[in-house]
């Protein structure tokens, strides 16, 4: 099965649009597992097994782990992942981008190190950058265009002599050229509801990264609205902080599992609004 296929069918069977970001930060972890070895991992599977319900992917993000020597963590974790939750779609967020030869291994490292569904990549140096990528032809790559982030605008917004702003030629580009055996997604800030709708507009029903809601403050209806597809889906729609540190006592997973839920539930709330239009 395709990354598409897999992400398309987690759309469906788990009536969910948000994927949860797996960011751990060493200074948040709860208090009962600081100083274990293996505190990350056992984080960050208790999140995945409590939010497991309610989502439809996960996105490891890389410096977290690497920052912290826990690459190996990391590993586990994927295939933790894959093993017990293999209907869920893993989008390893490492935002690559280098040469062709150093791209190969950047791909081999997301693909067979970490078995990811999915990468998150730069789409600034070129085609040739994301081809070994491509050529991994059951995988997804999910290219910058848009991001969240409050500076993005000062390369994104740059505009051509016609007036198109970059952001914009890197999805047509994406959609019209990289895009031949259906393998891509492109990063869109959930910040940004009004060039959101404008590369929805572009790429047809292309999935979309959307993060942004939850700690960066993005709208939820705004992001639907905005975003959806013909389908009334086509998004990941990303958090992170807000859910793994839901936590108000003890019970953390618990607290977690809760606010994945009505994560969900404001999306799907705001994905019945917009059909009832
Ligand atoms: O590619 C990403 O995932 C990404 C792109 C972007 O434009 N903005 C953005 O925040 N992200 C990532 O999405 C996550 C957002 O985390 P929270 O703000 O805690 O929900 C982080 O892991 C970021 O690295």
């Amino acid at each position: 099965m395709t990354f598409t296929q897999k992400l398309n069918t987690a759309w469906q069977s788990q009536q969910s649009l948000l994927m949860v970001g797996l960011d751990p930060d060493a200074a948040r972890l709860p208090a009962s597992l600081q100083g274990k070895p293996d505190a990350i991992y056992q984080f960050c599977t208790a999140i995945v097994d409590a939010t497991a319900p309610y989502v439809c992917g996960f996105k490891p993000q890389i410096a977290y782990f690497a920052a912290l020597r826990a690459e190996e963590q990391l590993e586990a974790i994927c295939q933790y992942i894959l093993k017990h939750h293999p209907h869920l779609p893993l989008v390893l967020d490492a935002k690559r981008g280098d040469i062709g030869s150093t791209a190969e291994q950047y791909a081999r490292e997301a693909f067979e190190r970490y078995g990811a569904d999915a990468v998150t990549l730069s789409p600034y140096l070129g085609f040739e950058s994301v081809q070994p990528y491509l050529s991994w032809k059951d995988k997804g790559v999910v290219l910058l265009c848009r991001t969240s982030n409050p500076g993005s605008a000062a390369l994104q917004m740059i505009e051509d002599a016609k007036g198109e702003p970059l952001y914009l030629r890197v999805a047509s580009m994406v959609a019209q050229e990289w895009n031949a055996d259906g393998q891509c997604a492109l990063v869109v800030g959930a910040t940004y509801p009004e060039e959101l709708a404008k590369v929805r507009a572009r790429v047809g029903d292309m999935p979309l990264l959307v993060p942004g809601i939850g700690a960066q403050g993005g709208d939820i209806p705004a992001t639907v609205k905005a975003g959806s597809d013909s389908q009334g889906m086509g998004m990941m729609i990303n958090s992170s902080r807000a859910i793994l540190y839901a936590r108000k006592g003890d019970d953390w997973a618990h607290a977690s599992a809760e606010a994945a839920r009505e994560t969900r539930d404001a999306i799907n709330a705001a994905r019945a609004a917009l059909a009832s239009d």
